[in-house]
């Protein structure tokens, strides 16, 4: 038996109008497996992402989620396709993906706590050697005043919404054609994450950023999701259009409260 399966139960995968895509997507998952150690905790994933797309994935804790961002960033073991732009990057060091384009902002946010404000955000280009890395700074601090205001104070004084921007901040520093982001909204206050996810939706469009979002915060996500995937125990579950996802039945009584 894999692992999160229960005696007897395999998990039937529906697909809903618009969950389907063609080759050619920015980001593609086929047959994808993962591993720690011995132990395997996806088995066997299809996904898409189309340039500037927005995805959002939910699931019950432990269903994967998050090591479904950690393959896309070879932070575990996997088999199966990863292709990224075309190429495949399933064999590739996390350093050779961020520098194809992918950038991840992981949960709990990963502040640079000793750090002030700007060393934080100019952390997230160190890959970058042009010369509009002070013109991005300048943007980031335009979208974020907040972190304007405070930006030689230590990462860790900032509030749990400020850190989150921060982190938003540093990850798209790299300039990324996908950003793949773990629960944002955890731990935030209903209006803190309303505006975060408004200046997700304005920054991911201003600079053509797909983007795979985690989230519990099922309702908000797949307002701003054009498609969407729930895992269960490893597997994608059912996929779909975000509208579809949300007037489904079986979704809305797990995830939508109803
Ligand atoms: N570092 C690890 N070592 C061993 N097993 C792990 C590790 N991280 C996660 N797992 C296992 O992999 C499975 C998937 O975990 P994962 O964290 O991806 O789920 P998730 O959907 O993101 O859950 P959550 O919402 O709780 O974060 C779980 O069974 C979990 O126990």
């Amino acid at each position: 038996m894999r692992q999160g399966e229960l005696p007897g139960e395999s998990v039937t995968q529906r697909e809903l109008p618009g969950g389907s895509r063609t080759h050619g997507a920015l980001l593609e998952l086929r047959d994808v497996h993962a591993y720690y150690g011995d132990v395997e905790c996806l088995h066997g994933i299809d996904l898409t992402v189309d340039q500037g797309e927005v995805v959002v994935v939910l699931g019950a804790n432990g269903a994967g989620k998050t090591t479904l961002l950690r393959s896309i960033c070879r932070l575990v073991r996997t088999k199966g396709d990863i292709t990224f732009g075309g190429k495949q990057i399933g064999g590739k060091s996390t350093y050779d993906v961020v520098r194809r384009g992918v950038s991840m902002v992981p949960q709990g946010r990963g502040t640079l706590v000793d750090l002030s404000v700007d060393d934080n955000i100019r952390a997230g280009g160190y890959i970058r050697r042009d010369k509009e890395v002070e013109a991005d700074v300048r943007y980031w601090y335009d979208v974020f005043p907040r972190l304007a205001e405070r930006k030689s104070t230590s990462g860790g004084s900032l509030s749990g919404g400020e850190q989150q921007m921060l982190a938003i901040a540093r990850a798209l520093m790299s300039r990324p054609t996908l950003l793949l982001l773990d629960e944002p909204s955890l731990g935030l206050a209903p209006i803190v994450v309303r505006q975060l996810f408004d200046v997700l939706a304005r920054v991911c469009a201003e600079r053509s950023v797909a983007m795979v979002v985690v989230e519990q915060n099922a309702a908000l996500a797949l307002d701003m999701a054009q498609r969407g995937y729930v895992l269960e125990a490893g597997t994608v579950a059912v996929t779909g259009a975000a509208d579809r996802l949300r007037n489904d039945e079986s979704v809305r009584r797990a995830y939508l409260g109803y």
